[in-house]
């Protein structure tokens, strides 16, 4: 077997010496997630004075802010681009340092192929095996698309990153490697799950309610879907399959209560499949070196042709807001971006096509602001400038904390009463006046 360790050699540098390939007007890809480079980063931060135009681009920022932003936060020489915004960055767009790409993210690799530059990728990764292969951990998503498409590719290696195997897609060969650094082995950021409210806690038990054995779980971003995973652990389901975007520590909690064993999947039987992970330590023990686990490229994950091939396929969604016409919007708050698209319509999507499968968008019905004011969740349009994330014709349930409604099939008016039933009694009398008043309201209605 050859030995891959005089290669390695040969590509170890310094962060600063890897770092100066870049030039200005580049393109730079950051991995996503807990993939991000952060000596690459702080090396490139320190050239600021000698680059302008470097557009750096990721996806949902973790380890903190990025030392490109911290020493130029007004853009004057890097531009941080993001396809897909976590806390950090929501804030980091607020004061002008991050700008937001609309992605349907099971398209991102596509984009890579057609329409992306990347003249520089930077890649925090496992260290190097036997083999001269460098897995690239909890985040295989479109790893492999920023590869494929820079002219240059830097790894960083993390001592820390847990081995994700595969799928496929997993991994990158040192022969395709530009350079070599040896980063700081930070720990990956913990994020653990959110306390859950009394109303996710009914909201999460109207899920439960339709949830059958055998069926394939998918649970989204935001502290609802780690609630519906918990409770499903809790449960006597038998023989749930997990076929997601996103891995948490709900699906460790269902495996190990044994709810969850894949063992009734029509691909992938047995083996948990996803994108990326994003959890506690917890999660990260359970993925490294685990077969049970299988991560994919999104396109994979994400395909609702995929998504759709098992049986019961269950996605389970948080949004922001819904409007009387059953538009919902899982991303801004206004013209302000808070999170992304994301695989959001991808599950929807995949899950109706599924045999048995079902689409549930779960919120409360109210959201309280920074003074306390209660604001309705269920609102009769969509304000200004509000994007649409999930639009009518592809939502199938909608559940709050008083109840569910199906949007599928149903007329303006309908919809209109479904919706105004599951929101708070104190926005209803309001909901109803505002639905006569645009046209969807009949006198017949129920409520
Ligand atoms: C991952 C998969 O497997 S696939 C699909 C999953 N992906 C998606 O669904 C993408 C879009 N969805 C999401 O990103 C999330 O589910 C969200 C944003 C809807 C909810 O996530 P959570 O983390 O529970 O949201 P949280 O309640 O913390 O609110 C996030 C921000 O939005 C703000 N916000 C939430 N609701 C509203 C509202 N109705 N009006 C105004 N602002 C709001 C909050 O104040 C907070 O902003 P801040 O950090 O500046 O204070
Ligand atoms: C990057 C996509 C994350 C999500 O789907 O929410």
């Amino acid at each position: 077997m050859a030995n891959f360790s005089d290669l390695y050699k040969s590509k170890l540098t310094t962060p600063d010496q890897a770092v100066s390939v870049v030039k200005s007007g580049d393109w730079v890809d950051y991995n996503s997630f807990t993939g991000r480079p952060i000596v690459l980063d702080r090396a490139l931060a320190k050239r600021k004075d000698e680059l302008s135009d470097v557009k750096v681009r990721s996806t949902c920022t973790m380890y903190g802010v990025p030392e490109i932003v911290k020493v130029d936060p007004t853009s004057q020489h890097f531009v941080y681009n993001n396809w897909h915004f976590g806390g950090l960055d929501r804030k980091l767009a607020d004061q002008g340092s991050c700008w937001y790409a609309p992605v349907l993210y099971r398209e991102v690799i596509k984009y890579y192929e057609k329409h992306v530059d990347v003249d520089v990728a930077f890649l925090q990764v496992c260290p190097m095996d036997k083999n001269g292969l460098f897995n690239l951990g909890i985040q295989a998503s479109h790893a492999r698309a920023i590869i494929n498409k820079a002219k240059i590719v830097i790894l960083e290696v993390n001592q820390n990153m847990p081995r994700a195997l595969g799928g496929y897609n997993e991994v990158v060969h040192i022969s395709e490697v530009d350079y070599v650094v040896e980063g700081d082995n930070p720990p990956l950021p913990q994020i653990p799950a959110a306390v859950p409210t009394d109303a996710d806690r009914k909201i999460a038990q109207y899920v439960l309610e339709e949830i059958e054995d055998g069926s394939c779980i998918q649970l989204g971003i935001g502290a609802m879907p780690n609630v519906v995973g918990k409770l499903l652990a809790e449960s006597d389901l038998k023989d749930l399959g997990a076929h997601t975007e996103m891995l948490v520590d709900a699906y460790v909690d269902m495996y190990e209560s044994g709810v969850l064993t894949g063992r009734k999947k029509k691909i992938d039987q047995h083996k948990i499949v996803y994108t990326f992970a994003m959890g506690t330590q917890r999660l990260y023990d359970f993925i490294d070196d685990n077969p049970i686990c299988a991560i994919y490229p999104v396109n994979y994950t994400n395909n609702t042709r995929i998504i759709a091939q098992n049986d019961k396929v269950m996605s389970i969604n948080n949004a922001v807001e819904i409007d009387l016409f059953g538009q919902v919007n899982s991303e801004t708050s206004g013209i302000r971006q808070i999170s992304g698209t994301g695989g959001q319509l991808d599950f929807i999507t995949g899950a109706y096509e599924s045999q048995g499968g079902k689409s549930f968008i779960c919120l409360t019905s109210n959201y309280k602001d920074k003074s306390g004011k209660a604001i309705s969740r269920i609102r009769p349009f969509l304000g200004n400038g509000t994007v649409v994330t999930a639009p009518r014709t592809s939502v199938e349930y909608v559940i709050t904390e008083y109840g569910k409604a199906i949007m599928k099939a149903k007329s303006t008016w309908e919809r209109a009463e479904a919706l105004i039933g599951i929101a708070h009694p104190d926005s209803r009398e309001e909901l109803i006046k505002a639905a006569e008043d645009m046209g969807i309201w009949r006198r017949s209605n129920k409520l």
